[in-house]
């Protein structure tokens, strides 16, 4: 069975004398437990050949472990490891691209100067026209200040830029969306407020990311009333609408209605408070919050004004506790805090046929291999897994359609749109429990959501392109 790596994937380049066989190399690294997944010829020399050979490993000290093993062998030298995770992050992983090539004097002079001063000209008489003759009509700013990437917390806005890149290089390649990464060095609500709004007239869409809780919720807010273009706090809404297509499909499985279920949220933050917004708007009654203190009380005061709004508003039985008091009985679990929260204990006090969400990132809540013989439906965050409730299901398509209609806002009626459009990628009669969500290679995907969120922008009257059947 090919190992669950985390990302890490090496390649050992290997020079192998005359008096080793390169069964020496197979059997050094699958005694120390490496799994070869290619083996590449770089150079063939008299007296040896050098090869690169792409193994998977656990993580760090396995690398060590199977470089190790090489070593002791005689007649081989291993030349060279490469990441091959940190190889695809050599120099960034997007750039930008012009539309045509500039090949002459008369091309310059068209694209740059003196041409391009009539088509500002006509801008600055016009600004709407900025959505027809730039790349504002396709463009999404990836805007974080690194203070909560995935899991990892506050770690910086320069270490925040891999995602940020992956994230734009993911609009691109599932909706064809333009979008750049936005990295920014403050942490002030005021600050990142003012900083979005300047850089928005190059804008067609904000998508924040990645900014820790709950100053998310105020600088969204007061940028969707700010702004003109669309604001859209992926950790947020994009978690909560993905997981509730997952959620419409998985209880089709286990024959309970949105009204009956008994749901238990961990990770008080920005996931986890759209996530229950979201479960109450498609009828979600029983929703308990656990936060690393436990369970947040109902009626109780909290300092943080997001957790306030959760006493009011989840927790109708009173609980009080720990994750342990939460779950008894529970039918659903959604997990957006951090790594290994649930323990098999939990799961076992879990109503019939449980149904666990594990999307913290990168390393969820439990790992399914432990979950899988308690729980009826487990999903989790990562690609390598079934089941994957990972927001890049739906931020691309949102964004599509939102661009397509030259959208002022995402409101509730386009999310909602997209969560059913994502259950419905997949034909009743495919559903079951390794496969309540469609895959993110899923062409439709992109397709049904960008479609269903522009119909529900003009139904909701918030599409600004006259014609819409345009798409
Ligand atoms: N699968 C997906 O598509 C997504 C997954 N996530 C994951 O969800 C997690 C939370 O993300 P955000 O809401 O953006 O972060 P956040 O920083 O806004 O909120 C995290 C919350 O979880 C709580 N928490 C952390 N460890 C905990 C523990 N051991 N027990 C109970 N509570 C704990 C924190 O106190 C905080 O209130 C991250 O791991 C992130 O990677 C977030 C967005 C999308
Ligand atoms: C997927 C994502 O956006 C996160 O884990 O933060
Ligand atoms: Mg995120």
């Amino acid at each position: 069975m090919a190992i669950q790596t985390n990302g890490l994937s090496l390649i050992l380049r290997l020079k192998i004398g005359a008096q080793a066989a390169f069964s020496e190399v197979t059997r050094a690294i699958g005694e120390a437990g490496g799994d070869i997944i290619a083996v590449d010829i770089i150079h063939v020399g008299k007296d040896s050949v050098i090869r690169d050979v792409t193994v998977n490993v656990h993580n760090e000290d396995h690398r060590e472990e199977v470089v190790r093993a090489l070593r002791k062998r005689a007649g081989i030298e291993v030349i060279n490891v490469s990441d091959r995770t940190f190889l695809v992050h050599l120099g960034g992983k997007i750039e930008v691209q012009g539309k045509m090539p500039v090949k002459n004097r008369d091309d310059l002079s068209r694209v740059y100067t003196p041409g391009v001063a009539r088509v500002c000209e006509a801008i600055h008489e016009d600004p709407s026209k900025a959505f027809q003759l730039t790349i504002k009509r396709n463009t999404v700013a990836v805007v974080t200040d690194g203070t909560a990437v995935l899991g990892l917390g506050d770690i910086g806005p320069a270490a925040a830029m891999p995602v940020m890149e992956g994230k734009a290089m993911l609009f691109k390649q599932f909706a064809g969306v333009d979008a750049f990464p936005i990295c920014l060095n403050t942490k002030d609500p005021d600050e990142i407020v003012q900083i979005v709004k300047a850089i928005a007239p190059g804008f067609g869409g904000i998508n924040l990311e990645d900014i820790s809780s709950p100053r998310c919720f105020e600088i969204e807010e007061r940028l969707r009333k700010e702004l003109d273009i669309p604001v859209f706090h992926d950790d947020q809404h994009g978690t909560a609408v993905v997981l509730l297509a997952g959620l419409l499909n998985a209880i089709q499985i286990v024959e309970k209605k949105m009204s009956d279920l008994r749901v238990v949220v961990t990770g008080i933050g920005a996931a986890g408070i759209a996530s229950t917004k979201i479960l109450q708007a498609a009828g979600v009654t029983n929703i308990v919050g656990v936060d690393r203190h436990g369970i947040i009380e109902a009626g109780k005061s909290y300092e943080n004004p997001m957790w306030d709004w959760y006493a009011k508003h989840s927790n109708p039985e009173s609980r009080t506790g720990t994750l342990a008091d939460a779950i008894e009985g529970a039918d659903v679990f959604i997990g957006v805090s951090g790594p290994g929260v649930l323990k098999v204990e939990h799961l076992k006090a879990m109503n019939r046929d449980p149904i666990v969400f594990a999307m913290a990132n990168p390393v969820p809540e439990i790992a399914p291999e432990e979950a899988e013989p308690y729980v009826r439906i487990i999903a989790t965050g990562r690609s390598d897994y079934p089941n994957q409730i990972n927001n890049v299901l739906c931020f691309p398509g949102i964004f599509a359609g939102a661009l397509r209609a030259r959208a002022s806002d995402i409101n509730e009626e386009m999310k909602l749109a997209a969560a059913k459009a994502i259950a419905d990628c997949i034909p009743r009669d495919q559903l079951n429990e390794q496969y309540i969500i469609p895959s993110v290679f899923n062409a439709d995907v992109v397709k049904a959501v960008k479609q269903a969120v522009a119909e529900a922008a003009y139904a909701t009257g918030v599409a600004r392109r006259e014609s819409p059947h345009a798409f």
